[in-house]
């Protein structure tokens, strides 16, 4: 087989971290490969945010290998094939910045020098049409629904054309609309070729895109294979049938709380 198929971008191995004096991984083994769409699934605090952020050196680990595109953590230098977008937070932060200048932030680590020359102002511009706010480039990030903060986000990752996406609940608290336009701008990136690791409570309207799942429980991994079926989701015991797109649910708050993982978060 190809190098390009196997080439593994991402490894966590035997990795143990604690926060605080509480274990919170416990010996995760996670390997994403080139071209993959992995999620990490699992309920809340069995540990999937702090692997993607021990992946990419904000969690100190205590014990196990980190690997990034074959390279040590420790001496892996080239962020620019790696973005990031993080558990949901505003990117307005009181400061009056706009959706242009969110957006270009994620391209200068590609930047030479710091300037945005011209194939860089294109790819601004791409990340922006990509998420569908190209004509809000020059609006506050203040004025924007959570939905399309998150679209801000997203384009900003997008920005720097990472060989490897990583996301953390990319669709956590995002409108219906905001949600298609993630799907879809998935979608294209994976086409592309971009490698991705998604945080997700579920697989959602993401499934469709996801190749493998690797469900954490307690900071261990419970299951690494196959995403969770999509078909007979709804015989499952657990499916209460709370959906984002429930009329009475129109921020999508309640979304993917139950489901086919049921059976794996209790
Ligand atoms: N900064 C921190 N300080 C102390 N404990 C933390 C910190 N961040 C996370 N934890 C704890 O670590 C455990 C795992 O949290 P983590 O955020 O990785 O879980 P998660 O699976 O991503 O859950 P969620 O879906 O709620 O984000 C939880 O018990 C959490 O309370």
């Amino acid at each position: 087989m190809a190098d390009t198929v196997t080439e593994t971008v991402a490894a966590l191995r035997g990795v143990h971290a604690e926060r605080g004096a509480r274990p919170v991984l416990r010996g995760v083994d996670l390997a994403v490969r080139r071209g993959e769409v992995v999620a990490l699934l699992g309920a809340n605090g069995s540990g999937k945010s702090t692997a993607v952020r021990a992946l990419i050196g904000q969690v100190p680990v205590s014990a196990g290998g980190i690997e990034l595109f074959g390279t040590p953590r420790s001496r892996f230098r080239d962020w620019a094939r790696v973005g990031y977008v993080p558990q949901r937070t505003t990117a307005a932060s009181g400061v009056p910045a706009t959706v242009g200048e969110v957006v270009s932030s994620g391209r200068l680590s590609r930047a030479r020098l710091g300037v945005l020359r011209r194939a860089d102002r294109a790819a601004v511009t791409r990340a922006l049409e990509l998420v569908g706010l190209a004509d809000r480039a020059k609006d506050s990030v203040n004025e924007l629904s959570g939905g399309q903060h998150q679209r801000v986000l997203i384009a900003r990752a997008l920005a720097g054309e990472p060989e490897l996406l990583i996301m953390d609940e990319p669709m956590a608290g995002v409108d219906l609309a905001s949600q298609d336009v993630l799907a879809r701008t998935l979608r294209e990136q994976v086409a592309d070729g971009t490698t991705v690791l998604l945080v997700l409570h579920e697989p959602g309207p993401l499934e469709p895109l996801i190749d493998r799942a690797v469900v954490l429980r307690d900071g261990r991994v419970l299951h690494d294979g196959p995403p969770p079926a999509a078909v007979g989701r709804h015989a499952l015991p657990g499916h209460d049938h709370v959906h984002p797109h429930a009329p009475d649910d129109p921020d999508g708050a309640a979304q993917n709380r139950t489901g086919p993982l049921s059976r794996w978060n209790s």
